[in-house]
């Protein structure tokens, strides 16, 4: 097990560990058929590391989640036994709930019909032939979420040995990065394994940068088991180094010593860095100052690469919430539609543009006119072929193309024109020239949202659908930005493990409303809550252990120069403690009239 400080080098550990059994027993794995299993937090990670390592049949590296599926896939019958489990797990807290005394009329109603949603669902997954894994669970389809695997696999690993045989003979060894956030139900099943077969388990993480409610934390040794720290930090120059081990003071005190160093003239220089913390007001004014402090950093750190949007000027604005960069890019009634009191299955699809009615702008028709603007036919004619009906061998039997391709070309233009920059037609204008053009098909989900009077056909997520319909198509590009990370904002919890150049928080908990992190209260300037305060005296973990912790991971991404910009109400009482709580050396501190 590896417990270090950020960047002190555990992900460069654990590629260096996997790259040293490849030479040791790279071979003889490869002769029996069995792998190095590595489970890393993100995609991105994934492929980070499947670069470093290079893409051999040796390294299975997944996330978790699909690390979890591989292993469980097969298991069919078991699988559909856990979600008969499952949906009957959620009847009977229905039912419980039904009973408790004091349940409302409405609420009673409301759990009645979930109730036969429910048992309706219980039959239908009983015709289900083979279970998937996709986005947000739909069990009568046979298909399970990401949650769901969380909870599956652990659960078959638990039951049966035959699995936990099968996983310690396939992946030898498997390797964990950012362990603290790993769930404690897998990790229980990896030491279930290990402790009865013959498997090589390694843990690389850091408690201090847990901040998923779901994780582990720190991972208690068992026996036989190692532990090895590293005291330094190789990423952060010295005064990002000192922000950071005073934010990691209270928490468990650990001072990481060394910083990043450059060799000069083959001399080796500690590398300085900047921090600076402006504390501004809360106003309409935010996107704005944001803007300003960027401008004020290029100047004074004599880098212009502050100001810039693009991925290679490797400037990351951290924002809590995907709404508030949606809000400054341009798409914030979009992330509300499909966000707010909205299914699981579409909330979790904002970030990757994989919630099914984004899908057809995400992956065909924004793709078009960019196509389009390019002069790219090819492009044009593989989406088409792929998704449009008009261009389906059946239809086109017997029928001369050239006509076929006229009108699609014509619909093209059309299409170009509801999505033209400044136009004002909404996302439903323009899935209705796709339904009467055929351009593409689409999701047979829409139907009801296409006619002209639309009536809720009591479709999960009907109105939330509905809202996004009559979102202005340019919230579709912004989105589109967004997503394919051509902006430079990611959120604090998506930068786990990774590292950038420029880092620039964003505090603001009056956008974020987000009652599991308060950056008022960590710094002193907002009350704490009765139930704050009662957490804090029984030694439970409180807002401001989650806090400190996701300040942490945030702060410590910075290669270069680090920035925090404070949205408060109250300017002086914030700026008051954050001179108190001693983090940010005192001439770091910046107010608005540094802006100009
Ligand atoms: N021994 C080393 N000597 C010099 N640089 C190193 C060493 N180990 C790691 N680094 C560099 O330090 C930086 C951080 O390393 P890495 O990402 O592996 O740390 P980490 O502990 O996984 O970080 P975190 O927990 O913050 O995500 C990287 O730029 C890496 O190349």
């Amino acid at each position: 097990m590896m417990v270090a400080g950020a960047g002190s080098g555990k992900t460069t550990s654990l590629i260096k560990a996997l790259a040293h059994l490849r030479e040791t027993r790279g071979k003889a794995l490869r002769r029996a058929g069995q792998q190095i299993a590595c489970i890393t937090y993100t995609e991105v990670a994934v492929g980070e590391i499947s670069a470093d390592v290079g893409v051999t049949p040796l390294f299975h590296i997944s996330t978790i989640h699909s690390f979890l599926w591989s292993v469980v896939r097969s298991f069919q019958s078991d699988i559909a036994a856990w979600v008969v489990s499952r949906i009957e797990e959620k009847i009977a807290e229905k039912r419980a709930h039904y009973d408790k005394p004091g349940t409302r009329a409405a609420t009673k109603m409301r759990l009645d019909q979930e109730i036969v949603g429910l048992e309706a669902e219980l039959e239908a997954v009983g015709r289900v032939e083979k279970f998937t894994y996709g986005t947000g669970s739909r069990y009568s389809e046979g298909i399970l979420g990401h949650d769901d695997i969380l909870k599956l696999t652990p659960a078959c690993v638990e039951k049966h040995h035959l699995l936990r045989e099968i996983v310690a003979r396939r992946f030898p060894y498997i390797f964990v990065d950012e362990s603290q956030d790993t769930q404690p139900a897998v990790i229980q099943a990896l030491r279930q394994i290990a402790s009865e077969q013959p498997l090589c388990v390694g843990f690389f993480g850091d408690p201090m940068q847990k901040i998923y409610g779901t994780g582990a934390g720190a991972i208690e040794l068992l026996p036989g088991w190692g532990e090895i720290t590293k005291p330094e930090n190789f990423r952060c120059p010295t005064s990002v180094l000192g922000v950071i081990n005073a934010v990691r003071a209270p928490g468990d005190g650990l001072v990481q010593t060394r910083g990043r160093t450059v060799t000069v003239d083959g001399e080796e220089q500690s590398v300085v860095g900047t921090v600076n913390i402006f504390i501004l007001p809360s106003d309409d004014q935010r996107t704005a100052r944001l803007g300003a402090v960027r401008a004020w950093l290029a100047a004074q750190t004599g880098d212009g690469l502050w100001t810039s949007d693009m991925r290679d000027g490797d400037v990351r604005l951290l924002v809590l919430v995907h709404r508030m960069a949606a809000k400054r890019l341009g798409f914030a009634s979009l992330y509300s539609a499909l966000n707010d009191h909205a299914p699981q299955s579409l909330s979790e699809g904002i970030a990757d543009g994989s919630a099914w009615p984004l899908r057809p702008f995400v992956q065909q028709l924004l793709p078009l006119i960019v196509a389009s603007r390019a002069g790219d036919q090819f492009t044009i004619m593989s989406i088409l072929r792929a998704d449009s009906p008009c261009l389906e061998p059946e239809r086109l039997r017997g029928q001369a193309v050239a006509p076929v391709l006229v009108a699609l070309q014509h619909a093209i233009e059309q299409l170009a024109t509801l999505l033209a920059d400044g136009s004002a037609a909404t996302a439903r204008d323009v899935l209705r020239h796709v339904r009467d053009t055929e351009l593409v098909a689409l999701d047979d989900r829409f139907a009801a949202h296409l006619m002209d009077d639309p009536v809720d056909d009591g479709a999960e997520g009907f109105g939330n659908v509905a809202a996004f319909l009559e979102c202005n198509v340019g919230e579709l590009w912004a989105h589109r930005k967004y997503i394919l990370e051509e902006s430079p904002f990611a959120t604090h919890h998506g930068v786990k493990g990774a590292q950038f150049e420029r880092v620039l928080v964003v505090l603001d908990d009056e956008e974020a409303s987000y009652n599991q992190y308060s950056y008022g209260k960590y710094l002193g300037y907002a009350p704490l809550s009765d139930t704050d305060k009662a957490n804090i005296a029984e030694g439970k973990e409180s807002v401001l252990d989650r806090t400190r912790r996701l300040f942490y991971v945030c702060c410590s991404r910075a290669v270069k120069d680090l920035a925090v910009v404070l949205f408060a109400a109250d300017v002086a009482a914030a700026r008051s403690a954050v001179v108190d709580a001693k983090l940010f050396p005192a001439a770091s501190h910046h107010g608005v009239e540094q802006l100009g």
